[in-house]
């Protein structure tokens, strides 16, 4: 069983971006990384097949949901997730909270849990850092996330405080509730609203609970992008350098070019899958959406700088031509491009880095953007 770790293999020399490696016992995942959203044990549209072919080399699926729908115990009972979904790489599980306050219905918070009632089928749960943790760890993650309250956006400071100090709380119990030695491992999860003071805290809260790596939650919810770059310019220089950081429910690809500058190794988002379903996909000098009759009879690929599979057999025509006709396919190849262009970038990036040119490559993606 490899133990969980991290290598800084390169820091930049003019950005804070940074090139590493995480190592867990399912193999390692390079750095910096995107990860698919794979909320109910699906990368909506996508067989495992092709998320390999795409090059993902982690995906992430929803506490929230497994716990309701199959249920953990039954995941576990059938082999863990890994085997229910034929996905032998590493997955990261989120714990839970913020679907408890995306979806679940009638919440209340204590300093037991939150109660809340599933959005299925209106049945009562109390969701605990405890049951959080080994609902986590009956699914088999790899890496597992601590339980926290992802706090709405605008708050009162007061109310930030308290939420961030309660989240604290929640962490160091999510840490004392782990199974010993099943290989895994356990990110804390840094609150503290829009409040650089609250933010540095709750950091050095964690830091002395300790973690194998620390997430940046309570963004991507709905401030301004500046306002989020403030906050990781708040928060990531109290974070380790040898421990890896991921901004959770981050972004588009500007989002990520942002982050990675500012020295963020991890990022998920649903934008790439969900968009795709909506027929937009993104391209090397922006985002199109399929559906404009602009593309009727276009016979150019999505992006002719794209090698990816869809780029390559089907133009644009046939894209909307699935889009406007409702048929699965439309969801199945949209997804697939959105994918490989978020990863490709991820890997380009790794690259700029390696090659201590990340503000090139910046320029460059800005550019390429400018100039359509
Ligand atoms: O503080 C957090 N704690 C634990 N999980 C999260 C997930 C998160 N996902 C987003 N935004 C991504 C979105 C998903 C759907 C609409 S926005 N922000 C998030 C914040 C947190
Ligand atoms: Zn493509």
């Amino acid at each position: 069983m490899i133990p969980f770790s991290f290598d800084l293999l390169h820091q930049d020399t003019r950005t804070q971006a940074r090139r590493g490696r995480i190592h867990t016992s399912r193999g390692k995942i390079e750095t910096p990384i995107f990860m698919p959203v794979g909320t109910q044990a699906t990368v909506k549209g996508l067989l495992p097949e092709a998320l390999k072919e795409v090059g993902a080399q982690i995906i992430l699926a929803n506490t929230y949901h497994l716990f309701l729908r199959p249920g953990h115990q039954t995941v576990q009972d059938l082999g863990g997730l890994h085997r229910f979904m034929n996905w032998d790489r590493p997955i990261l599980t989120d714990s839970g909270g913020f679907q408890v306050f995306s979806l679940g219905q009638l919440r209340k918070i204590s300093e037991e849990g939150v109660l809340f009632q599933s959005h299925l089928d209106g049945s009562t749960h109390l969701l605990t850092p405890e049951l959080a943790t080994g609902v986590q760890e009956a699914l088999g993650a790899d890496i597992i996330m601590a339980f926290d309250e992802c706090i709405a956006y605008p708050s009162p400071r007061d109310y930030v405080q308290r939420s961030t100090d309660l989240s604290a709380r929640w962490a160091r119990r999510c840490k004392e509730a782990r199974r010993e030695g099943d290989g895994s491992a356990l990110f804390g999860i840094v609150q503290g609203g829009m409040f650089p003071d609250l933010r540095r805290k709750s950091c050095e809260d964690l830091l002395e609970i300790g973690f194998d790596g620390y997430a940046l939650g309570g963004l991507s919810v709905g401030e301004e992008a500046s306002v989020m770059y403030d906050v990781m310019e708040a928060t990531l220089p109290h974070l380790p350098h040898d421990h890896p950081r991921y901004v959770m429910g981050v972004g588009t690809p500007e989002n990520l070019i942002e982050g990675i500058s500012r020295g963020v190794d991890m990022f998920d988002c649903v934008m790439p899958t969900r968009n795709a379903r909506n027929g937009v996909l993104f391209t090397s000098f922006g985002r199109i959406s399929i559906k404009q009759a602009r593309y009727a009879r276009d016979e150019q690929p999505v992006d002719p700088a794209c090698g990816c599979y869809v780029c390559r057999n089907y133009s644009r025509a046939y894209l909307r031509h699935l889009y406007q006709s409702g048929e699965i396919l439309a969801s199945v190849l949209n997804t697939h491009h959105n994918i490989h262009y978020y990863l490709d970038l991820m890997a380009s990036a790794r690259s700029a880095i390696e090659a201590n040119s990340f503000v090139e490559f910046k320029r460059d993606f800005y550019h390429q953007r400018a100039t359509h």
